[in-house]
């Protein structure tokens, strides 16, 4: 037989049969069921709550990470710790990308494979000082797309969730945003982050001017950007915007805030990209669009920018009460 008679044998009988098994393959990807992941998710998130809420009133070992305002606890450690290890004990293949992992020197490379995207608590100054709105957030993404997303914000006990396609929930409970199309009916939600160099501090604060200035209604700070994205997701508020927050503040209540019906994009208009540390959250696109027009971004590097995370110093001190010792301690990676 020759090689051209082979080859038409080939294509009439053998490129079907390769179409069918890669459609079978595509077609159970897109079936993949995160369902499990998600439980155990939210089983190791609740056992994760009993240990913040029992530190949050206790005294508090506090070290400084980026700047004097970017504070790290031992319990961040400690859950973060917790939770990895709860899903590597079940789910052995994962990889994680996690804020105090990263902080201690671990590569933050986001790639196809099954990813937990973890902040471990999610306010942490609100912690040290006792304000009483802390969060775990726990994002899961494969192919880079999330798949779902929780966030429990721990002192009010209410558990955010939401899987791709599948709605969100508060407490089981669906979640709808505000549908808000009108800037000036809004009520916004952003932060203040741990930056204080200049150029981010005047950027921010022409933000809120240029915003105040529309007019919007009012704009809150909650001290933590996964339950402030949360908030739009409940239409408590109506858009949240932030410059210089990182992945796992935010991976898990964008999906919430999409699957609430809101949108969530860049504030620079374009797509949003969770390593870009932008985010405009909102009840509608065209809330979303008025924002990204009247504000401005500061420089921040990209979270998966390989020359991101260099070592820094850590400063180690004690809060009880707002009395606080200062004790030094060894090095760490600048966030
Ligand atoms: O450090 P952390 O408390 O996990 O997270 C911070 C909080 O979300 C804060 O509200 C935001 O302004 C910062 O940008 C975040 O880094
Ligand atoms: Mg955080
Ligand atoms: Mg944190």
């Amino acid at each position: 037989m020759s090689l051209e008679e082979l080859h038409s044998i080939f294509s009439v009988f053998a490129l079907p049969i390769f179409d069918l098994s890669s459609n079978i393959l595509r077609r159970t990807s897109r079936m993949a069921d995160w369902t499990e992941c998600m439980n155990y998710g939210i089983h190791i998130a609740r056992e994760a709550r009993e240990v913040i809420l029992h530190a949050f009133r206790i005294k508090k070992a506090v070290m400084l990470k980026s700047s004097p305002a970017d504070l790290v606890t031992e319990t961040d450690q400690r859950v973060e710790r917790m939770l990895i290890s709860a899903i590597k004990a079940k789910y052995p293949h994962h990889k994680f990308i996690g804020e105090e992992s990263v902080a201690a020197g671990e590569k933050l490379i986001l790639t196809d494979s099954p990813t937990w995207i973890i902040d471990p608590i999610d306010g942490t100054a609100n912690f040290v000082h006792r304000f009483p709105f802390v969060a775990i957030s726990i994002a899961f993404a494969v192919n880079k797309q999330t798949e779902f997303g929780i966030v429990y914000s721990c002192i009010e006990d209410k558990l955010y969730s939401a899987q791709r396609g599948r709605g969100a929930f508060c407490n089981d409970i669906p979640l709808a945003t505000s549908g808000q199309e009108d800037i000036t009916k809004c009520l916004l939600v952003t932060e203040i982050g741990a930056e204080r160099d200049q150029l981010a501090l005047a950027t921010m604060t022409s933000n809120i001017h240029r915003l105040l200035e529309i007019p919007v209604h009012g704009i809150r700070a909650v001290g933590t950007a996964a339950v402030d994205m949360c908030l739009i997701s409940t239409g408590g508020a109506d858009a949240y915007y932030h410059i210089g927050m990182h992945c796992w503040d935010i991976a898990a209540s964008a999906l919430i805030v999409s699957e609430a019906g809101g949108v969530v994009i860049d504030t620079n208009g374009s797509e949003f990209d969770m390593m870009a540390r932008r985010v405009i959250a909102a009840s509608s696109m065209s809330v979303a669009r008025r924002i990204a027009q009247a504000i401005q971004a500061f420089p921040c590097e990209r979270d998966d920018d390989p020359r991101a995370h260099p070592q820094k110093a850590q400063i180690e001190h004690s809060t009880d009460s707002g009395n606080d010792v200062h004790k030094k301690a060894g090095g760490h990676r600048r966030l």
